[in-house]
Formats: structure tokens, sequence, C-alpha cells
């Protein structure tokens, strides 16, 4: 039975966890989610039971703050060869990898990019390229000749192809993964459609995600995505779980001119005018998609469930992450932010997850693009706290006067 979406005792907004397991504060989403409390949540706010039993069960992920291994990887780092912080980013991205991780040094072998692929039945309206250009994609990825195909070869990094819903028929094929949930989602820019997708695709496709990320042996995991469409999704999925208005999360995706994206506000708009908001964190992503957002935030959370280190791209990738932050809030701490893509609403939703990009190079490619760049700089950041010679090691004097 759904609990009612404030608290019955202090009256604060919380969301009905249900469908999740964590409530959620509408107004206030810095607040941590309800305590579980065997049959549901209570409100952070007055410890007030809130929630009756919830119904998608997610792996524990454990707190990754770690102060004592952090000041000891700070110390390690602070005794290297080099004037004190002089590495920058390098450093915290160490610090942090190993926190993660769980590990110090901390390592980075193995590295991949998850790429996920839908499509959405908004497309046709929302973007300035053909719906088609999502499977067709598709094919460039099986083929090799795509951006993220050179750079996972450049770079050395594995590249998983997962079809979370395309519509269109691969039949099997190597280096495909088959997680299709349904073939693309439901138009809803159409009044007469209650949303993307029902709540049980939804969870399906997150489910798979999960499964997806908890079985992967990786040290670093990237994101990736193909949906032609998907960046219309992410800003609905920024301004319903952050409250930031949505000309603010809106932009030009693939290439939209300022006349197209005043276009695509003025229909996202509406398709939020014509059917009843959203109540929690699911609806929204239910409601609104896509598969592949699904996937990659069961994906997020299954990989974090097991100490991998989640690098997070551009725009809708890290609406995936803001998803899976609001259904378990330490998912968060998994998350290393490779790029600010120069996608429109990138800024704010990386300032939302209070979120630091490792780079700013105008990247607004998806596919995993960002992700995989970022690989070289995880990989040099844990070779420093393993190789570099300390001051002791080197026989350097630091001693002045
Ligand atoms: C040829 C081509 C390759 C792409 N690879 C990634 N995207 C990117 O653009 C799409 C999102 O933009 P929008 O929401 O405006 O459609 C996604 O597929 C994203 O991955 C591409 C887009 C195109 C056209
Ligand atoms: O930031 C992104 O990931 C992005 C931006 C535009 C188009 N496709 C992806």
């Amino acid at each position: 039975m759904p609990c009612s979406a404030t608290c019955p005792a202090c009256s604060s907004v919380f969301v009905c966890g249900v469908q999740t397991g964590a409530c959620w504060c509408f107004t206030r989403p810095a607040l941590p989610a309800a305590a579980r409390t065997g049959q549901g949540c209570r409100c952070p706010a007055c410890l007030d039971a809130i929630v009756s039993s919830p119904a998608l069960s997610l792996p524990p992920i454990a707190d990754a703050k770690r102060p004592a291994l952090r000041a000891a990887l700070r110390a390690r780092l602070d005794a290297k060869t080099k004037p004190l912080g002089s590495l920058g980013m390098l450093e915290a991205l160490a610090v942090d990898i190993g926190a993660i991780q769980d590990r110090n040094p901390p390592q980075m072998e193995k590295c991949a990019v998850a790429l996920f692929a839908a499509s959405h039945g908004a497309a046709h309206r929302v973007s300035a390229y053909p719906p088609d250009v999502t499977w067709q994609m598709v094919e460039n990825f099986l083929a090799g000749g795509a951006a993220i195909n050179v750079m996972a070869r450049s770079l050395n990094v594995d590249l998983h192809i997962v079809n979370a819903g395309v519509d269109h028929e691969f039949g099997q094929r190597d280096g495909l993964i088959d997680a299709v949930v349904m073939h693309g989602t439901r138009d809803y820019t159409d009044p007469a459609n209650a949303g993307a997708m029902t709540q049980e695709a939804c969870e399906q496709a997150l489910m798979r995600g999960l499964a997806f990320g908890q079985n992967l042996q990786v040290d670093a995991l990237g994101f990736g995505e193909m949906g032609i469409g998907n960046t219309a999704s992410a800003s609905l999925l920024m301004h319903g779980l952050t409250g930031v208005p949505l000309a603010q999360c809106v932009g030009a995706g693939a290439g939209l001119d300022e006349a197209g994206v005043a276009r695509k506000l003025a229909l996202l708009d509406d398709a939020l005018r014509v059917r009843p908001r959203p109540t929690s964190p699911l609806a929204w992503l239910a409601t609104y998609g896509g598969l592949e957002i699904a996937m990659m935030a069961g994906a997020m959370l299954g990989a974090a469930s097991r100490g991998t280190v989640l690098v997070i791209d551009g725009f809708i990738v890290s609406a995936a992450l803001l998803v899976a932050t609001r259904l378990e809030p330490n998912v968060r701490q998994y998350a290393v932010f490779a790029h600010r893509s120069a996608e429109q609403g990138h800024r704010l939703l990386l300032a939302n997850l209070q979120a630091q990009a490792l780079f700013d190079l105008g990247l607004r490619l998806g596919e995993g693009t960002g992700a995989a760049l970022a690989m070289p700089l995880l990989r040099t950041a844990c070779a420093v706290v393993r190789d570099m010679a300390s001051f002791t090691d080197a026989g350097v004097d630091t001693a002045t006067g």
C-alpha cells in the first residue's frame, strides 16, 4: 500500500518510496534518504514511519567515505617527490579511487565502457536527427567505425554494446548484448500515452542493468549511451528530480538550432502538463524514459555494489546517475566525472550532483567518449600512488636554511 507523499507527522514533502525502498525528499534533495526499517522507511526529519514494504530490492552499497584510508592515501601522496598538492585533481582522483576500491594503492588495470542503446518514441519530435540513426549507429558500433570504437581501441579500453531496447531486429549478433525490454519507448509527447513505459518495464530495465553491473569484473566502468531523443528524457529527469526550471535543463542535443531548442522546450513543457506529475524517481523514469537511462542507472547501482569505479560521461549519463542516487544515495560516492559536456544543462546538473569534471574539451557526443578519454587519467593517478618515489626513497632533502 503506497504511503502519502508527505510525512504524516512533520509534513515534510517526502515522495513515496514504496517502489524503491528509499524515500525521497522532493523539496530538500540534499537530505539523506529515509532510514530503512525492516518494514519500510522513516522520515529523516521526524523519524516517523512513512512507507509500507519496498518492492524493488537493491543490493547494499557500502559507504565509501573511509576517512582513515583516505588519510593514508593523502599521506602517501604527500611523501612523493613533488611539491605538496602539485598534481592537483589527479591527487584527489587517486584518493577517491582508493576509497571506492578500499585499496591502497588503488588499482586501474581493466577499464571498460558499456554503451547502452535504446529508441525513444518521442525522438521524431525532439531531435535534429531521425530516429533510425539509433539502430544505424548500433550497426556502426558493431562494425567498429564510431568515435567510441576508435577511442576505445586507441586507449586500451574494453567496449560492451548493450541493446536496451532499440526499435530494430538485429538478430543474434556477435558483440551485441541483447537486454531488450521493449523495442523503444512510447511517445510521451502524445497525451494518449500514459508515459514512455510502464513501471514494470522500467523496473525490468533497471534490474537487467543491475545484473550487468554486478557481473562485470573491471576496475573502472565508463558509461555511454546511444538513443536519438535521449537528451530530452535526460532534461525532464533533471527537472523532475532536482526542481531546476525546465528551460535550464533543455539544450541543443545532437544539433538543434535556437528555434529548434525553443520548440523542444515547448513540447517538453506540454508533455509535463498533459499528465499528472510523477511522484517518485522511478515514476519520473518510467514516464519520460528512456530504457537505456534506466538500464544505466541499474548498472551503476550493480557496479557500485561490488566496489567498481563509475566513470560518468556527459549529460545523459549524469541524468542516469541522478536517478540512481535517488534510489540509493551511496552510489554517488562511487562516481568520478570525466568531462563537462557542451550540452546546456550539464553545468547545472554537475553542480547539483556536487561534482567537478576532470576536463572540458567541448565534447557533446555521448557514446561514452568522454568516459573513455578519462581512463588514462585514472590509470595515471593510480600509477602515481604506486610507483612514484618518496623523498626518502629518492634521497631528496626538502629541509630549508
Ligand atoms: C550520428 C550521431 C551519432 C551519435 N552518437 C551519439 N549521439 C548522441 O546524440 C543523441 C542525443 O541527442 P538528441 O537528444 O538531440 O537526439 C544520443 O544518441 C547521443 O548519444 C549521436 C547523435 C548522432 C546524430
Ligand atoms: O552530453 C552528452 O552526453 C550529449 C550531448 C549532446 C548529445 N549527445 C550527448
